[in-house]
């Protein structure tokens, strides 16, 4: 991938950062990345290899011991003044007891816009009326947060990030626990706001979902492994380094798939959510996508 575009579009821009924990600990070391505006990158990693502490360093929660992240062109500090970036949460990360409305939980979208008394104007209204439509959460917009479904509760998150109209989205496991509806939903939604031209950076254990439609993957274990375009990057030789032993991997070919003579080959590859399916001859497999209808 070309970091001049990225860095010229203003998207994100990860250049050689480590970051060490006060244990000591270094999470991430000498990680980089760039990816330009109008894009949705999968964030692809095992358990532990850093996804959350690079959301973290994108978000100025964690301090960078060595490197630098820009979004937008801007240094992280001054892009998180100016609003632009936007959080959707792992579902654990969130304490459900909390007493508040759907309408209260999008409403803090806006808090970044409000003054001090955080007293919401027409436009702060209307916005969190738009993003529950979006989302299609308005007719639950009185109900407490914490009496919503996995996936409502999701859907309710990606309407503050709207609400919040940041430019940077970043997406944590947005998939888990929810239904195949509200999953199209989110995929729908992320679409259209990549053509709206956000940046979407989206860590997930979907390996099934991401050649459907993230144009772009960051595979990373404890640094970045590689990143660029899906088709060039998700490969199975890049998923076996990313994950080790931690995939499962089964192939189907010769005389138990053809009758025939049909070198071509399916293989399975799956982290125990939904699973990549590769087909084609081996050395060069393809992956396969709900979209693909024909593989004779
Ligand atoms: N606050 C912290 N202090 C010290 N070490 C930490 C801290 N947070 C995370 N780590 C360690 O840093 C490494 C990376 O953790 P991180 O949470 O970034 O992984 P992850 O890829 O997001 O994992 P998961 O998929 O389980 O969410 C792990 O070894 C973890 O134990």
């Amino acid at each position: 991938m070309n970091d001049l575009r990225a860095i010229e579009d203003g998207g994100i821009n990860v250049s050689h950062v480590t970051v060490t924990y006060r244990n000591g600990h270094t999470a991430l070391k000498e990680a980089s990345f760039s990816i330009p505006r109008g894009t949705i990158t999968a964030l692809v990693g095992v358990n532990g290899s850093g996804k959350s502490t690079l959301f973290k360093a994108i978000m100025g929660f964690v301090p960078v011991t060595e490197g630098q992240v820009k979004l937008l062109g801007k240094p992280v500090q001054e892009a998180l003044r100016n609003n632009l970036v936007a959080y959707v949460p792992q579902s654990e990360d969130v304490d459900w007891d909390f007493p508040v409305l759907v309408e209260d939980v999008v409403m803090m979208g806006r808090y970044g816009k409000m003054g001090f008394f955080r007293i919401p104007s027409k436009r702060d209204r209307e916005m969190v009326d738009q993003a529950l439509d979006r989302v299609n959460m308005a007719k639950y917009r009185k109900r407490q947060i914490g009496e919503l479904s996995g996936g409502q509760k999701k859907r309710v998150f990606l309407a503050r990030a709207l609400a919040q109209e940041g430019e940077v989205i970043l997406l944590d496991e947005p998939f888990t626990g929810v239904d195949v509806k509200t999953e199209d939903t989110i995929v729908q939604l992320m679409r259209d706001l990549r053509d709206e031209g956000k940046v979407m950076l989206v860590s997930t254990h979907n390996l099934g979902s991401v050649p459907e439609f993230c144009d772009r993957t960051v595979l990373i274990k404890g640094t970045v492994l590689d990143y660029g375009l899906t088709e060039k990057t998700f490969t199975q030789a890049n998923l076996e380094k990313t994950f080790g032993g931690v995939l499962r991997h089964f192939v189907l070919g010769g005389s138990d798939l053809h009758d025939d003579e049909d070198t071509r080959q399916f293989a399975v590859i799956t982290d125990d959510e939904r699973p990549l399916v590769l087909y084609g001859e081996e050395d060069k497999m393809e992956t396969q996508t709900k979209s693909d209808k024909s593989n004779d």
